[in-house]
């Protein structure tokens, strides 16, 4: 595959929509322009039922839009089979959610390696090095061989980004990555999140219910019945 054009933005959904067919058909997302350009750290705000989730799922290609356009690098999502999308989305996005889905019998550093192996490029021996360098860059160098519930809530959610960055992504997709901790930790996996974008040139795209943070981010989008709405008095 060849590369894009340095100017071609990472990720660019236009007039993007998604109805579910129910009996009484419910949108989603209705009529997104947005596009969210290389090393930016992105959030997405809006009240609860306004369709963050639904938009950051579109955007990771976990789900496919009823109408409109989603290009990746320039590239029409809308004509990828369903291996080509998986393979998108296994080689270029990273995905955090609230709660970290970490498997629980498994080490820090075997739940990292899973990607891995699923993406099938490296060694068996290359893996468990990567993961062991993805521990030690996020401050986890002491724990590669806990399991999860020898962690405590903020690392394990930090084993959980460095499982997302397992296969060198662009873009990690996080969705209320700090949701389910306390301050002190919220406030680390935020800077981790952060450090990614400004230090190590990563894109991220963050659904928040935390308006500090989201104003924290470098740009904020803010979402209302499915559609994005200009930011005056939304807080
Ligand atoms: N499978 C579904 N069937 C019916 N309605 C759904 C389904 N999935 C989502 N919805 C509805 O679509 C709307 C958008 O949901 P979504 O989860 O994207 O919102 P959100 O902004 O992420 O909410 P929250 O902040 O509460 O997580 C909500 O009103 C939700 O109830």
């Amino acid at each position: 595959m060849t590369a894009p054009p340095r100017d071609t933005p990472l990720i660019e959904a236009r007039k993007l929509t998604r109805i579910l067919p129910e009996t009484v058909p419910v949108t989603l997302v209705q009529d997104i322009d947005l596009t969210v350009s290389r090393n930016e750290f992105l959030a997405i705000t809006g009240p609860s039922g306004s369709g963050k989730s639904s938009l950051l799922y579109l955007l990771g290609l976990l789900d496919r839009p009823t109408s409109g356009t989603l290009l990746v690098e320039g590239r029409d999502t809308g004509t990828m089979d369903e291996a080509t999308l998986a393979e998108t989305r296994l080689s270029m996005m990273g995905f955090i959610f609230q709660f970290h889905f970490l498997l629980p019998e498994f080490t820090a550093r075997d739940n990292i390696a899973i990607p891995m192996r699923k993406l099938g490029r490296l060694s068996r021996r290359e893996i468990d090095r990567r993961a062991e360098e993805l521990l030690g860059s996020l401050g986890l160098g002491d724990h590669i061989h806990k399991r999860p519930d020898q962690l405590s809530g903020g690392q394990r959610q930090r084993v959980a980004v460095a499982r997302a960055l397992a296969n060198d992504p662009v873009i990690l997709l996080a969705d209320e990555p700090t949701g389910s901790l306390d301050s002190r930790s919220s406030e680390q996996v935020f800077d981790t999140l952060r450090a990614l974008v400004h230090e190590r040139g990563k894109t991220v795209a963050m659904v928040t219910h935390d308006l500090d943070m989201a104003n924290r981010a470098d740009r904020r989008v803010h979402l209302v019945d499915g559609r994005i709405v200009p930011l005056n008095g939304a807080g």
